[in-house]
């Protein structure tokens, strides 16, 4: 999924992921999860965040690596995990088309599947999100980018 094909772009700095992410623990403080499945490598950072304010320290991965291989948009199940979810709580950052999650959500039927952002076609297939965003736009996440030099306004206009 290349990003030069979406118009717009929803931008997410460190300080706003971790508050997205807090926001979202509070709608989970009631629940009681007997551990953490992060789906790679998007899932990671938040289920890390989760972990620390929900007090969970069992945490396991699903690996998926996708592939827009001729665009047959492929999926590789590089490593599973041996339970069906139950009492699980399964983490990713996004849900976009849904294709990583309609394979995730059949090999853990019964976890709860949470993301932080979730694209109108991917809703459905999470059972929890935080912030809903236009299907048309690129969600770009810190670890993808970095603090970068804006030259002065002045010389920005002169050029
Ligand atoms: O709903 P979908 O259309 O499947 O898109 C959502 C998936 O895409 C991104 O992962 P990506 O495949 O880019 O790999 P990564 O998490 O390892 O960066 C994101 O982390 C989700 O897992
Ligand atoms: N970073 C990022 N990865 C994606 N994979 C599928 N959709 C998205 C998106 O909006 N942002
Ligand atoms: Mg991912």
């Amino acid at each position: 999924m290349s990003s030069d094909r979406y118009h717009q772009h929803f931008t997410v700095s460190w300080d706003q992921l971790h508050r997205d992410v807090r926001a979202l623990c509070h709608q989970m403080i009631e629940r009681d999860f007997k551990g953490i499945v992060a789906i790679t490598r998007g899932g990671l950072i938040p289920a890390a965040l989760i972990a620390r304010e929900l007090d969970i320290r069992l945490i396991d991965t699903v690996c998926i690596k996708s592939y827009d291989h001729m665009d047959q948009g492929g999926l590789d199940i590089m490593k599973g995990v041996e339970h069906d979810g139950d009492g699980w709580l399964l983490v990713d950052d996004l849900v976009d088309t849904g294709k990583t999650a309609r394979a995730v959500r059949k090999m853990l039927p019964k976890a709860h599947f949470v993301t932080i952002y979730a694209k109108p076609d991917g809703r459905p297939l999470v059972d929890q999100y935080l912030t809903e965003v236009a299907q048309q736009c690129w969600i770009q996440f810190p670890w993808d980018m970095g603090v970068a030099y804006v030259e002065p306004l002045v010389d920005q206009l002169k050029r």
